[in-house]
């Protein structure tokens, strides 16, 4: 075992919020694969999950290739050094699944909740702990929640017991000032580790996660190749590049990183991830960076620009698990 001192945490998150932008078809195959050069990079966190994490795979959210807990299993099989995380959005994932991850090898569970919504996360964290899990509190869409709002929810699952809470801008559509305030509150109003994760759709990822780790996040999330949902994450490998020059220490090999971006990400991506017209409207109008595909079927289904579907969507404040408003709001504007 590799004991690496390292100034911040990086969960690398291709493997689980990737699978949506390759439509939850990863292979077991390709889920060795990745996680084992991760791990030769001395990558701490691996995230292993449907893109809605446990239970995700459904008519709702999009069928999986290959069942979650075999990913889990194979990828904690496969690792020596990095933990295998997953993500558990209470209602969709259950209890039973998150004792069956753990079994099979899983050493961290994000609970994730709406921004608004830390109540329904005291069960599944307090199973959790009793699990020996590490534990985080994943507070989603933080941008639509003010600060007071998000610190009162991030207290809350300080108080169910995770050890690490993080603001998520699942939209990508928070700018670098309101990230600073976010975190500068929860760092001054919690006690444990505060993390941060992004979206890279107004291309403010890497400025995003810079301005947390500024206010004290000590955990950030990157996606390697930019493969998250939406325009992905902060790309991994550049993460681990501008913290070198920062002067801190990721304990990632710079060029063992690189080179799974280049020799193994880059083949598996169905096309290059980059800021297009669709991604850069999921930040611009707040919407949920797991909507893309759903909201581009839904408009070459009735003939639409898309743009509008995601525009519409982001008026109606509409938030994860409510998908099935897409085809609504797609069928009405059809109809105009
Ligand atoms: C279920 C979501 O995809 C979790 C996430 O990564 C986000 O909200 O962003
Ligand atoms: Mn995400």
């Amino acid at each position: 075992m590799i004991m690496t001192k390292r100034d911040l945490l990086i969960t690398e998150v291709a493997l689980r919020d990737g699978s949506h932008a390759v439509n939850h078809q990863f292979t077991l195959d390709q889920v060795v694969n990745v996680s084992k050069a991760l791990d030769e990079a001395n990558v701490p966190y691996i995230e292993v999950t449907h893109g809605d994490g446990l239970g995700g795979s459904s008519l709702q959210f999009g069928l999986s290739h290959t069942n979650d807990l075999e990913l889990i299993e194979a990828a904690a099989a496969t690792v020596k050094n990095a933990k295998i995380s997953v993500l558990l959005l209470p209602g969709v994932g259950t209890k039973e699944e998150l004792k069956q991850a753990a079994k099979l090898g899983a050493k961290m569970v994000r609970v994730a909740t709406h921004v608004t919504e830390a109540d329904v996360a005291p069960q599944h964290i307090a199973l959790a702990k009793e699990l020996g899990l590490e534990t985080v509190g994943f507070l989603m869409m933080s941008h639509m929640a003010p600060v007071d709002k998000l610190v009162e929810q991030a207290k809350l699952m300080e108080s169910y017991g995770a050890d690490v809470v993080y603001a998520v801008d699942s939209a990508g559509a928070l700018l670098p000032h309101e990230v600073k305030e976010r975190i500068r509150a929860m760092k001054e109003n919690l006690s444990v580790e505060i993390g941060f994760h992004a979206h890279n759709n107004l291309s403010l990822a890497m400025a995003n996660s810079l301005a947390a780790i500024e206010e004290g996040a000590t955990r950030i999330d990157g996606s390697i190749r930019c493969l998250g949902a939406g325009a992905g994450n902060t790309q991994t490998e550049v993460l681990v590049a501008v913290l070198d020059r920062l002067g801190i220490n990721s304990g990632i090999d710079l060029y063992k990183i690189m080179d799974v971006a280049e020799n193994i990400i880059a083949p598996i991506l169905p096309k290059p991830q980059e800021i297009t017209k669709d991604s850069l409207t999921l930040g611009y109008a707040g919407v949920y960076s797991s909507f893309l595909l759903h909201s581009q079927r839904a408009a070459e289904r009735f003939n639409i620009d898309s743009r509008d579907i995601l525009i519409e969507l982001g008026k109606h404040k509409v938030v994860g698990g409510q998908e099935d408003m897409i085809l609504d709001v797609a069928a009405e504007l059809a109809k105009k």
